[in-house]
């Protein structure tokens, strides 16, 4: 199914998609994981990535953010063309993912954290040979990030002694500091308790009125809970694409899941 067939009554009319692709596929050795799948990522609004296991979520995730190249297809950001450009070439354009390196560093304090990625050129080096004493500048803005995220009050303390969800605020607002146009989470509630997980859907939907931003998640409650526009993968087609309420109305979306998904 493409965009072409379904057409885009999920995007605010007359929006310009921050983050689109058409047509996208990929194969490893004659297995076709991902094939013709459109999306458009817009401003302001949560895209949702959802399917059962082995759907071809990751796939087209890491096709994305170019950490996998497509076997056919074309990716834009806004107008540009990011098809063959890398992983770092796009992160310096305003791409940035989250969750799939690490980015923070437990020896650290939360605001050097913070600061060094404020430092960074494209978001994925980090330049090491600079003293830590030259980032006291970025401290405001390190200071302003870790409040948006709910840590200004821990900012001295290492990073290694945060809990489990508060370590991936911390690495929210280590994203944050690149200022990013669009923003990709991969399983971002993966492995978090309930409180973690509505205290990051809170960060994430306030995060997301200031880029267009793509997940992958598993968690439907929180994918029916904040997510805008939802696609539905399976067996790496798209099944269907909408609201939340409209992908579920699906008889086809509940009987994908079917014996499928044990984790939520
Ligand atoms: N590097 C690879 N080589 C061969 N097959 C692969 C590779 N990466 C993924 N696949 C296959 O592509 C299909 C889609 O995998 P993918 O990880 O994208 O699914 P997913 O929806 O993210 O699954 P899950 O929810 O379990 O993480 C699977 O059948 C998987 O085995």
């Amino acid at each position: 199914m493409t965009l072409a067939t379904v057409p885009a009554q999920h995007a605010p009319a007359g929006s310009r998609a921050a983050l689109s692709a058409r047509g996208l596929s990929k194969s490893f050795g004659n297995f076709q994981a991902v094939n013709d799948v459109d999306i458009d990522v817009h401003h302001g609004r949560i895209h949702a990535l959802i399917g059962p296991n082995g759907a071809g979520k990751s796939t087209v995730f890491n096709l994305l953010t170019k950490f996998l190249q497509p076997t056919a297809g074309k990716i834009m950001l806004g107008e540009t063309d990011i098809t063959r450009m890398d992983p770092a070439h796009i992160a310096r354009l305003g791409v940035a993912r989250s969750f799939q390196i690490s980015a923070t560093f437990g020896d650290m304090s939360l605001v050097d954290n913070v600061c060094v990625a404020l430092q960074r050129p494209n978001g994925l080096a980090v330049q090491f040979w600079r003293p830590l004493g030259s980032l006291s500048r970025l401290r405001p803005r390190a200071m302003e990030l870790l409040g948006r995220v709910g840590l200004a009050d821990m900012a001295a303390r290492r990073a290694a002694d945060l809990s489990y969800g508060r370590k991936r605020a911390l690495e929210i607002a280590t994203t944050l500091a690149l200022d990013p146009k669009v923003l990709l989470l991969d399983e971002p509630l993966a492995g978090m308790g309930q409180e973690d997980v509505e205290t990051m859907a809170g960060l994430i939907a306030d995060v997301a009125r200031d880029c267009a931003l793509l997940m992958v998640e598993h968690n439907i409650k929180v994918v029916a809970d904040i997510g805008h526009d939802i696609t539905v993968l399976q067996r790496g087609e798209i099944l269907t694409q909408g609201s939340y309420a409209e992908v579920s109305a699906d008889p086809r979306v509940r009987e994908a899941y079917m014996g499928a998904e044990d984790d939520d």
